[in-house]
């Protein structure tokens, strides 16, 4: 359940006579999502997503997270736009604790998406990826290879094998060749690197909302593109690739944005660079997370399965 914070009707009320939105109806915590607290608000003159930011955020990082939906909004992507205070803030503090109040979107996410859905997710993608240009703020990337390899360190052999035998040398494998290939200039911006199915509202074959933005970083739009098609394109667990999904993925985003042959030579690289991003982040969390911790730990094996898909099936892929 990702309500951390307890929020009394006082307190909301209070909160929201600081926006221009109406009345205070009614505010439900949401389950989804395990960073933050959420609620979903109704006023009397719409619906909102009230988040307080608790683990993983600095505040100082609030204005180009939600400074960038603001300008993907405006630019027509399907991103919820920030409500500013009656004093034109983008986020309050209540104690010690930052609160940003978030245009409702419509729709549902998918687990077992289609092939039109994965096209319009690709087309999505390509649209957020035209719509960067020139968003003015910097974003530096905190969850890059040398990341990917603290956490895996940090981790060390022996937990590795533990969560599976063998997991250690393939991820300490990988690393290597990950470090010797990965490529440099390619184009780039602020992407969202975590666009995963329940980063995206659907409602039908469309896209009605792109959300959690909170891993965005100035990194390659190809390299946004693999995370994207390793979150999508395979059966829950990472158990079976799903051809027809990827032709629609890439296709989709092929109807927006091209692709340059330099991108295409590298897919196979950063698809793999993909796998490491999650593979390391889940291990991490898998051995340093309490099991009787709020968080939900997700499998990384999950991730070392399609890394295995991609080391062997990558380059024909993009061939
Ligand atoms: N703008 C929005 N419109 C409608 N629903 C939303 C919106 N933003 C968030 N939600 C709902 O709230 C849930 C949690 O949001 P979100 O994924 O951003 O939380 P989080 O704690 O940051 O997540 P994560 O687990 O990915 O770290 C989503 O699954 C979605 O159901
Ligand atoms: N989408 C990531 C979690 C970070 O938001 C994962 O599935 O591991």
């Amino acid at each position: 359940m990702a309500v951390y914070t307890h929020l009394g009707a006082e307190d909301l009320a209070e909160l929201i006579a600081a926006y221009d939105v109406g009345e205070l109806v009614s505010a439900k915590g949401i389950a989804e999502g395990v960073s933050n607290s959420n609620w979903l608000i109704e006023t009397t003159r719409a619906r909102y997503i009230l988040t307080m930011y608790e683990l993983r955020i600095d505040t100082a990082h609030l204005p180009f997270f939600l400074g960038l939906l603001d300008h993907l909004s405006a630019k027509g992507c399907p991103v919820p736009r920030t409500i500013h205070d009656c004093d034109g803030a983008a986020f309050r503090m209540i104690e010690d604790k930052a609160v940003a109040l978030i245009e409702f979107l419509p729709g549902v996410s998918v687990d077992h998406p289609t092939p039109g859905q994965a096209k319009a997710v690709g087309s999505a993608l390509a649209q957020l990826h035209h719509a960067v240009a020139d968003f003015p703020m910097q974003g530096i990337q905190t969850m890059g290879l040398a990341e990917w390899d603290r956490l895996i360190h940090q981790c060390g052999s022996e937990r590795l094998d533990t969560i599976s035998p063998g997991l250690s040398d393939l991820a300490y494998e990988e690393l290597s060749y990950l470090a010797m290939h990965w490529p440099g200039g390619l184009p780039h911006g602020v992407v969202h690197c975590d666009l995963f199915p329940d980063n995206v509202l659907m409602l039908g074959d469309r896209v009605s909302g792109l959300i959690d933005f909170y891993f965005s970083a100035d990194d390659f739009f190809a390299y946004d593109l693999a995370v994207t098609h390793a979150a999508w394109c395979f059966s829950p667990g990472g158990h079976q690739f799903r051809p027809e999904i990827s032709s629609a993925l890439l296709a989709g985003y092929a109807s927006g944005r091209a692709l340059s042959d330099e991108e295409r030579d590298q897919m196979p690289v950063l698809l793999r660079g993909a796998c490491m991003r999650f593979l390391s982040s889940r291990a991490y969390d898998w051995v340093f997370t309490p099991t009787d911790a709020l968080v939900v730990r997700k499998d990384p094996m999950d991730f070392a399965r399609r890394l295995d898909f991609y080391r062997a099936n990558g380059k024909e892929l993009f061939a």
